[in-house]
């Protein structure tokens, strides 16, 4: 059987190289890894078909033909389209077409069973192939435009500047099209489903009542990786930690997340900037990949990550904190790991504060090395933690992010150990793998059908009546 990941932004290559470097290379990443790897397993023969990139300064994504391991399978397929450069994944929505008639090339005379499609622009993709072919589509979303809007507290005022960066128009509308025309909608939790997807710009093609509509499937956590087995650490970063540490032994509170508008990560610095309590009991440990030391590479930095980086410099300074936060420069998912388990050895807490997650791999991950969780309640924590094996707090509260660290921090033990059995117990790749499989076999069974007329890509009037109403 012949499946496609369509994944249009272009971002794979065996060795993770950029993971978390840049916004548009996190989750979405692992979880195509990770599910297309296991379903390889359960033999499905899978391409992740993706951007080819020719750029001296990405030189991991030029190769038309690319591999994980030896095995072969999954295939990446690189496909050119809009030139050869670079492009952020805001960039790409004139270029889709041409992504999918350069597909139709690549695969004519080929079988193709199933498609699965990721992000709004995979989405869209996806649209726009079952107007040509008919093959029936599953459409995992990751994280939506609507709630990112939202989040980002666009208004009728600022639609016009925003929509300009972020291409919310375009973005939406992809969204819409996907939710309409897939043949299955696959959600991380069910809070994904009735939340996320009855959102006033999703209500009315999404469907959320439709059981046959949607699939819950929960992602997992790679365990040869990420685990308590103290004997394989990553010894890079044992020398990196203990040199920075020289023997103190406080607890530490650990923030990982792409450096991202929306992962907040102001917020636990303020906390801990405003906390006596919290700066005796821990130290603040931040994870930036490629970033050694903020305070001498700020300037080397792009504009966004600058503009995030800022306040929190400044706010340590302002504090005068800067010796109990520790920055660290973790190149992989092994050397996150490490870092997890030195940290659990100190009884440590992880901590997510985003404004809004969709789901949220990197505290399952974080709970599968020890380190107690704490955890926005809005998105996917709230079900994941919903047995209060976290933390849940507001992230818009710095006096709620203070108490829910210092409940952590004061009752690791129990939180350690609760949460690693939750993550062991319920999130592992191989089932969500399995649970993509019913998808395909499903999809596969159901009649071809071609679309007439794919609408334009534009949710303009759709959003700024939303934004003056709140309702559509
Ligand atoms: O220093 C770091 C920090 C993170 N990671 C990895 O990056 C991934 C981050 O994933 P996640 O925590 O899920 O966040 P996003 O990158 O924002 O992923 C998007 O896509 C995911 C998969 O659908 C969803 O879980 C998220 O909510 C959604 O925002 C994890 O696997 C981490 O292991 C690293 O490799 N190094
Ligand atoms: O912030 P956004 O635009 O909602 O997108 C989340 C991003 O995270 C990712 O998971 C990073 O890989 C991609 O899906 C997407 O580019």
């Amino acid at each position: 059987m012949k499946v496609l990941f369509l994944n249009p932004q272009g971002n794979f290559d065996k060795n993770d190289s950029h993971l978390t470097e840049h916004p548009d290379f996190g989750g979405q990443l692992i979880y195509v890894k990770e599910v297309s790897k296991e379903l390889a397993n359960l033999n499905v023969s899978v391409d992740i078909v993706t951007r080819q990139i020719i750029d001296r300064d990405w030189p991991e994504f030029s190769k038309e033909l690319d591999y994980f391991d030896i095995n072969k399978n999954p295939t990446i397929v690189r496909i050119p389209f809009d030139g050869e450069k670079f492009l952020n994944k805001e960039q790409l929505w004139p270029y889709l077409k041409e992504y999918v008639d350069n597909i139709l090339s690549f695969y004519k005379g080929k079988n193709i069973d199933f498609i699965t499609t990721h992000y709004a622009d995979g989405g869209y993709s996806g649209v726009l192939l079952r107007s040509k072919l008919g093959l029936n589509f599953s459409f995992t979303g990751h994280s939506l435009g609507a709630q990112k809007m939202d989040k980002l507290n666009v208004s009728s005022k600022n639609f016009e500047d925003l929509d300009k960066e972020y291409h919310f128009s375009q973005r939406i509308m992809a969204e819409r099209l996907s939710m309409q025309y897939a043949s299955k909608i696959i959600v991380s939790t069910s809070m994904e489903r009735y939340e996320q997807y009855s959102h006033p710009l999703y209500a009315d093609v999404s469907e959320v009542a439709n059981d046959s509509k949607y699939k819950v499937i929960p992602p997992g956590v790679n365990t040869e990786i990420f685990n308590d087995d103290l004997t394989d650490l990553d010894q890079d970063t044992v020398a990196q930690i203990e040199n920075k540490l020289n023997k103190q032994q406080k607890p530490f509170i650990v923030l990982s997340s792409r450096l991202d508008a929306k992962k907040n990560h102001i917020a636990v610095v303020k906390a801990y900037a405003n906390s006596r309590d919290l700066q005796d009991k821990a130290n603040l440990g931040i994870f930036l990949r490629g970033i050694p030391d903020p305070f001498t590479d700020i300037q080397k930095l792009s504009e966004k990550e600058r503009s995030i980086l800022t306040p929190i410099l400044e706010e340590i300074e302002k504090a005068d904190i800067k010796d109990k936060v520790y920055f660290f420069d973790l190149k992989s998912q092994l050397a996150l790991a490490t870092a997890y388990k030195l940290f659990s050895k100190l009884k440590s807490v992880f901590v997510l504060p985003s404004f809004y997650e969709p789901f949220g791999l990197a505290p399952i991950e974080a709970g599968a090395c020890g380190l107690a969780v704490v955890a926005t309640k809005n998105g996917g924590p709230s079900e994941i933690f919903s047995d209060g094996s976290g933390v849940l707090i507001n992230p818009e509260d710095i006096q709620d992010i203070v108490e829910g660290l210092i409940k952590a921090l004061n009752n690791y033990d129990y939180f350690s150990k609760k949460v690693k059995k939750r993550v062991l117990e319920n999130y592992t790749w191989k089932s969500t793998a399995r649970g993509y499989l019913e998808v395909i076999e499903e999809g596969v069974k159901l009649p071809k059908k071609t679309l007439e007329k794919v609408p334009p890509l534009d949710a303009n009037e759709i959003i700024l009546d939303y934004l003056k109403n709140k309702k559509i």
